[in-house]
């Protein structure tokens, strides 16, 4: 768990699963419970990190190689931690981001086909020690999350460089965030995204409200103060 004092939440999973669907309305509830709530996103979040997201969605970067890709993917994540969720947190916020690290380990790593110790070194890099304190992985079969994301953003506008890529190379993806909650289980969580929103919702509430209780360590400071 992070030291700061907020909470580091993050969301992941393959294209159209339900992210940000499901960031917002958790979002809602928790500013309902009076609690601050920080809304981001990956690749972007921060300026610098937005001003490199159209470079790697639209494909500018593919040409000069995975390497280049996963570097700036980094690059931007480092930013984003250092400019916003870092600062967010020791301000006491529960920061929710639409992808993270595990996005770039599944992506760039185990279908991008990296040498997975490049994936760990640029990982320590742009993470700086700002790992989540949940992460919730939203599944459902690939074919069917790219449905919802076409039907999203409508019959005219282009898919993005990663959802135009094969089914299969998604299915792959989709078996790789469902290993990380073997490998990972104290942080990441799986969530049956393959239900009505309102049930994805209940699943995600029920995760998070453990991590939102205040830790023994945080108990103990707040009874040195009174
Ligand atoms: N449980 C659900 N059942 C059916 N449709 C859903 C469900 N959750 C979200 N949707 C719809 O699916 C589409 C994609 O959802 P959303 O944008 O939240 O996914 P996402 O995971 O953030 O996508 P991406 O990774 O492509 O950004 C939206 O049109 C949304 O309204
Ligand atoms: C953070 C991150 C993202 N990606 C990919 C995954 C998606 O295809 C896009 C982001 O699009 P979204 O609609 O905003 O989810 O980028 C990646 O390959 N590696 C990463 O680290």
């Amino acid at each position: 768990m992070s030291t700061s004092k907020g909470r580091f939440i993050t969301f992941e999973g393959g294209e159209g699963v339900g992210k940000s669907t499901q960031i917002n309305r958790l979002a809602k509830v928790l500013r309902r419970r009076g609690m601050d709530v920080l809304v981001t996103r990956e690749p972007g979040g921060s300026l610098g990190a937005e001003a490199v997201r159209h470079v790697l969605l639209s494909g500018a970067a593919e040409e000069f190689g995975i390497r280049m890709e996963a570097m700036l993917f980094a690059a931007a994540r480092s930013d984003h931690v250092e400019e916003v969720i870092r600062p967010a947190l020791a301000e006491g916020a529960i920061v929710l981001c639409d992808r993270y690290m595990d996005s770039s380990r599944v992506y760039q790593g185990v279908t991008g086909n990296l040498e997975p110790q490049f994936i760990v070194n640029l990982e320590r890099i742009a993470v700086n020690s700002m790992v989540p304190d949940l992460t919730l992985i939203l599944d459902l079969p690939a074919e069917a999350g790219l449905r919802r994301a076409k039907a999203r953003v409508g019959a005219n506008v282009a898919p993005d460089r990663f959802e135009k890529e094969e089914v299969a190379t998604h299915e792959k993806r989709r078996e790789a965030f469902i290993d990380l909650t073997r490998s990972e289980p104290e942080r990441c969580k799986l969530i049956n995204a393959d239900q009505p929103e309102d049930m994805v919702a209940l699943a995600v509430l029920s995760t998070v409200e453990p991590v939102l209780e205040p830790t023994e360590l945080e108990d103990a400071a707040r009874d040195r103060k009174v």
